[in-house]
């Protein structure tokens, strides 16, 4: 067990590490240095380089070059059980769960009692996996399949597994994009303890907020390069963005104003009465032609199941869905489609592309896309290619080829990738959960920017499911607040602050 007197002397020791992929380098002599009882942040705009590093220092990938010191120790982690038996404990950024298997096999894989059966915990590992769930204030049962949660429980569930038995040095790749701001709070306060314990924590994040708040150090990347190392107090928030950015980058303008008023007396273009379905009950709503509709609510508030019975993607129980006053009936999801509703899941990476195919293909996966590229009913390659490359210029989404498969971007350019399918499709209702997660600063506002476009310009009526409140007072016209699957109010211009979503989202 570590003490304080080993806090501040250095864990890890990084010196020239570079990565290269086909046609990229990510990562070019980087130098790091990670002390004992530190949160050091790790940041960099979308495609930097972050989840790369990760990987190599939790064994997923080789460095090409440089060295690895750990506990002044020489180490070639060779794979993410070297590096967890070496104390390298990592929350990663996608979801890895064996997907028969229930969340307490999950979060004890690999340390699961001789004894037990298949699937069956035994009473005292049932405890802990409660107990490892509770701290990060998760309240499913570890009984409960991976299959039968949302995007956020499962990321929660992985973090519970990370905190189980947390090594000296603990990574967390993106721990809060899925979470609610109530569980991204509990994460930060928890983290700050185990720094306190000594423990050295690694954290990427691009909520800028969060690493202000608790970290101790700040290591920016771009283009795979170490542009800065500073210590608290000796950097603003601004001058992380600056640094983040590439020369010459310009963040478009965050406070656009709508140039014609929404028409408040047309018939809305959807029209939800008394829909009931899994975790939502009796949800009446309306949102006009070329409105911008926030539905705010913490994880777990069934804001998410709402958009997927809307869309027909999940059954409803109950009440009825009305597109331009006409009742959709069924309420399929192919049905919803063909009458221009689109989801856009919050699983995009893991729902919504083909890894082998370039980005190009993978905004054409759309039907509705394929249509607007269409010459003489056949496909046409060049406007295809035009189009992608428009949004890849447009969303700076990196590699900047329309033409590069998607498997081979960051996290972050796949789901602006996922967005720009959305986007062209022309919907007329386009249902969006957590729009911007995993998405830098600068990319946040270009997406902004193209939801409004779509909204003000193309007609098309948005709703946004959003557990990041300041993100959809920034963007929705009006915002409906859920709490526990029923929405609970109903707030619009002055009304709708931070604060009074929050009060009706918790209380
Ligand atoms: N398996 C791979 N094959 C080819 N290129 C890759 C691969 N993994 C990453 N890259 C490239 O390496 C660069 C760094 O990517 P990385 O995922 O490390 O960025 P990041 O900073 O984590 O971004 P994000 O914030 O979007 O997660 C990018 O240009 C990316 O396209």
């Amino acid at each position: 067990m570590l003490n304080a007197q080993t806090n501040g002397t250095a864990m890890l020791r990084l010196s020239g590490v570079g990565k290269r992929f086909p046609g990229v380098v990510a990562l070019d002599n980087i130098d790091l240095e990670l002390r004992r009882g530190e949160i050091h942040a790790l940041l960099g705009e979308n495609g930097a380089g972050k989840s790369t590093l990760i990987r190599i220092l939790t064994g997923i990938h080789r460095a090409d070059a440089g060295h690895y010191l750990l506990n002044d120790e020489p180490v070639r982690m060779e794979n993410p059980q070297m590096a967890q038996r070496l104390g390298v404990s990592l929350v990663p950024q996608d979801i890895l769960m064996v997907p028969g298997f229930s969340i307490g096999r999950n979060i004890l894989l690999g340390s699961e009692s001789l004894h037990t059966l298949k699937d069956r915990l035994n009473p005292h590992e049932i405890e802990k996996v409660e107990q490892a769930l509770s701290r990060v204030g998760a309240t499913f049962s570890p009984h409960t399949l991976t299959s039968e949660l949302s995007v956020p429980h499962l990321h929660l569930a992985q973090i519970a597994r990370a905190l189980l038995n947390p090594g000296d040095l603990l990574i967390l790749d993106e721990p809060t994009a899925v979470l609610s701001e109530h569980d991204a709070e509990q994460l930060l306060d928890r983290l700050e303890q185990l720094r306190d314990q000594g423990k050295s924590i690694l954290y990427v994040t691009h909520r800028l907020g969060e690493v202000m708040r608790m970290a101790d150090c700040f290591t920016i990347l771009r283009d795979g390069k170490n542009v800065g190392y500073f210590r608290r107090g000796e950097i603003d928030r601004q001058d992380i963005v600056d640094c983040m950015a590439k020369p010459g980058g310009k963040l478009p303008s965050e406070c656009a104003v709508r140039a014609t008023p929404l028409n408040i007396n047309t018939f809305p273009r959807l029209k939800v009465s008394q829909l009931s379905g899994q975790q939502f009950s009796d949800v009446s709503l309306h949102a006009l032609p070329g409105e911008i509709v926030g539905i705010a609510g913490v994880q777990g508030a069934g804001h998410g199941n709402l958009l997927r019975a809307i869309a027909g993607t999940d059954p409803h129980h109950q009440g009825e869905v009305m597109l331009d006053s006409r009742t959709l009936s069924p309420l399929t999801s192919r049905h919803a489609l063909r009458h221009g509703i689109l989801l856009v899941p919050a699983d995009r990476r893991g729902s919504a592309i083909v890894p082998g195919l370039p980005i190009r293909a993978n905004i054409a996966l759309s039907a509705r896309v394929r249509q607007q590229v269409r010459r003489w009913g056949l496909r046409w390659h060049k406007a295809e290619r035009d189009m992608a490359q428009r949004y890849v210029d447009d969303l700076t989404i990196r590699p900047g080829s329309a033409e590069t498969l998607i498997g081979s971007l960051s996290g972050g350019n796949q789901q602006k990738v996922v967005l720009a399918r959305a986007l062209e499709s022309r919907a007329r209702l386009l249902l969006i959960e957590e729009p911007t997660q995993g998405v830098d600063v600068r990319a946040k506002a270009e997406i902004h920017a193209l939801l409004r476009q779509a909204a003000w310009h193309n007609d098309c009526t948005l709703v946004i499911a959003s557990s990041e409140f300041e993100e959809l007072i920034g963007l929705a016209d009006r915002i409906y607040v859920m709490r526990s699957g029923r929405l609970v109010k109903e707030l619009e211009g002055q009304a709708a602050s931070y604060k009074a979503i929050l009060e009706h989202a918790l209380s």
